[in-house]
């Protein structure tokens, strides 16, 4: 499978193709920047990098020189050439110093999305080829690239997945357990209007009971702690790390049904079903909404999305959906 990161110099592009490379080393990856330079010294340092993985004790076989990928860099004039099976974007204009608050995903609007639309210019000579959208604000970003290229919308998905990493991490401090037996699915949009789905949470597989006022702090723990991470580290230095891994699983969830040939057409739940997880894409009539994409429970394939579940949501989550698509669509 060849991944194909567009903003490939980025820190979380770079970050991601680090991941990748300790684990997932089958992948092939290029990095697909303006800055051609950075992007290549990038790549040659990961791909040393793999040097090392490859030879520490317990390393995965898929380091070996049969099996192992690449890293490499290209540019933006290259993209069609690469023939990629999976695109991830990443590209950015620089953020300002004070970008360290709430607002800062949005804000991000403007400028990106004039490189949105350079960029979907060089994805149109591709056949229909999955885009993971990392690059605020994902959701409009979504639908802006589906909008300028036409490909069917199970092509198109953002990545919100932080927001399950933190929450879990919140809800493991509430109750005293560990962050990993914590499952809280978070839906809406990538930013204020984001909805912990607390009906469908789980600690060591049993539903909890969460109180108005937890939740209340709960949330504002998710939607602060990125900006007190960026305050503290930089704008530049954005959450790279839940970011990577988790822009990680996606691409090997999707490069696990690739290689499954017993996947067949209904996708893979991401870790079994009760961990299914959410990404954003256009919805058309789930849950009762369209011409908009927002983070919905689904099922991934090599192709993208091939399902998308219709929770049954309580009456505040539902109307937090809602409130989630009229904010996204008053952008669109
Ligand atoms: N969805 C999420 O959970 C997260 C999203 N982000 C978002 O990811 C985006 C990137 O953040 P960083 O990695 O810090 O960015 P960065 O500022 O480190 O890098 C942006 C890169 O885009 C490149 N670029 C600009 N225009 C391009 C074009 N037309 N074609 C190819 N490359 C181009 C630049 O040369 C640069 O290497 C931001 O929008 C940020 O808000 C960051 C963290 C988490
Ligand atoms: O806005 C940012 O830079 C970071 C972001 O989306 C996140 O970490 O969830």
């Amino acid at each position: 499978m060849h991944v194909a990161i567009i903003g490939g110099a980025s820190t979380i592009g770079t970050t991601v193709a680090y991941t990748l490379s300790g684990l997932a080393p089958r992948l092939d990856v290029s990095l697909v920047d303006i800055n051609d330079g950075a992007a290549w010294a990038h790549g040659t340092d990961i791909e040393h990098a793999s040097y090392h993985f490859a030879h520490a004790p317990g390393a995965d076989e898929g380091h070996d020189s049969e099996t192992a990928g690449s890293v490499r860099s290209a540019t933006p004039e290259e993209i069609a050439e690469l023939d990629p099976d999976l695109l991830i974007f990443n590209a950015a204009a620089p953020q300002p110093d004070d970008a360290t608050d709430p607002s800062a995903r949005e804000a991000e609007l403007e400028r990106n999305r004039s490189i949105v639309e350079d960029v979907a210019e060089s994805l149109r000579p591709l056949d229909p080829t999955p885009l993971l959208v990392v690059t605020n604000p994902i959701d409009r970003l979504v639908y802006d690239f589906y909008s300028l290229l036409g490909w069917p919308r199970r092509y198109f998905l953002g990545y919100s997945l932080s927001e399950t990493a933190r929450i879990a991490d919140g809800i493991a401090d509430l109750v005293d357990a560990h962050r990993t037996d914590v499952y809280c699915p978070t839906m809406g949009e990538h930013g204020e209007h984001m909805i912990p789905v607390f009906s469908r949470a789980r600690v060591d597989g049993e539903p909890i009971d969460v109180t108005d006022a937890e939740r209340a702090e709960l949330m504002a723990y998710v939607r602060d702690i990125p900006f007190e991470i960026a305050e503290e580290r930089g704008v530049d230095e954005t959450s790279r790390w839940v970011t990577s891994a988790g822009v990680s699983r996606v691409v090997r969830t999707m490069a696990a049904a690739a290689d499954d040939s017993s996947v067949d057409g209904t996708g893979v739940e991401a870790d079994g079903g009760d961990w299914t997880f959410c990404l954003s894409t256009p919805l058309d009539g789930e849950y009762g909404l369209e011409d908009v994409a927002l983070g919905v429970p689904v099922d991934l394939d090599a192709d993208g999305v091939a399902a998308i579940h219709e929770w049954d949501l309580d009456d505040a989550e539902a109307a937090e959906l809602e409130r989630a698509a009229e904010s996204v669509q008053a952008d669109l």
